[in-house]
């Protein structure tokens, strides 16, 4: 598994105005909108692209379209659905496939309450998007997901990191023959006993949508 922490003062100032408790809805999901452009351009430094014979006004050359089948990009609702817009300006020819979890507040177990993806995801290169990467429980259990259908190449973007997910991730996959790429932009100090990221930004969901429960 390879982790790209983006390491950009864009993106730092940004997940520093995103971060801080005073930054109200609104701007917290502007600025997840924006943050998630700028770690699409990293984490698509490998889509695959063919080889495409066109003609300009001058003349013929040989660029490069994205290749068949097309990226499939799998937001993790609820946080992750903040994240999709951001995505699908850089990636507007993707196909869009969806999974609701839940991780549980006391046990930090993560469960799937809904999914809506093709069956068959063989050859399929999938970006899914989901803001925090705390215990890793959550990604652990979509990159399974995808896998299991046959997806062949997953990267996550995620707005921040835990040590302790990337380890559990890491753990996680072991044995698992697709390549894993996380990009994030922030690989934050350390979890604290309710499981949250520390500093972190507190409940992204939350932030985003307002209170679930
Ligand atoms: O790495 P983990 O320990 O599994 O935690 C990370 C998950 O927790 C949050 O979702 P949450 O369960 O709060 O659901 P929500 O998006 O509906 O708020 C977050 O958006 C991740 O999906
Ligand atoms: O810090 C955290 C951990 C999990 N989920 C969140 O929304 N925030
Ligand atoms: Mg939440």
């Amino acid at each position: 598994m390879r982790v790209n922490v983006v390491n950009h003062p864009l993106v730092s100032h940004k997940l520093t105005v995103l971060r801080d408790e005073h930054t109200d809805s609104p701007t917290f999901r502007r600025l997840t909108d924006e943050l998630v452009t700028l770690l699409a351009y990293e984490a698509t430094r490998e889509v695959r692209v063919d080889p495409k014979p066109i003609t300009t006004p001058v003349g013929p050359t040989t660029g490069v379209y994205l290749a068949q089948p097309k990226p499939m990009v799998v937001p993790i609702l609820r946080a992750g659905l903040g994240m999709l817009d951001g995505m699908m300006r850089l990636l507007p020819t993707a196909e869009v496939g969806f999974l609701g979890m839940v991780r549980n507040e006391e046990t930090l177990e993560a469960s799937t309450y809904a999914e809506r993806l093709p069956e068959d995801l063989s050859g399929r290169q999938c970006y899914v998007l989901d803001p925090m990467l705390a215990t890793g429980g959550t990604l652990a259990a979509a990159i399974k997901f995808l896998t299991d259908r046959g997806a062949d190449d997953i990267t996550a973007i995620c707005l921040l990191a835990a040590p302790e997910g990337v380890d559990n991730l890491e753990k996680g996959l072991a044995g698992l023959d697709v390549p894993v790429t996380v990009v994030t932009a922030a690989l934050d100090q350390k979890l604290n006993e309710k499981g949250y990221i520390v500093p972190g930004l507190g409940d992204a969901g939350d932030r985003l949508y307002g209170v679930a429960h």
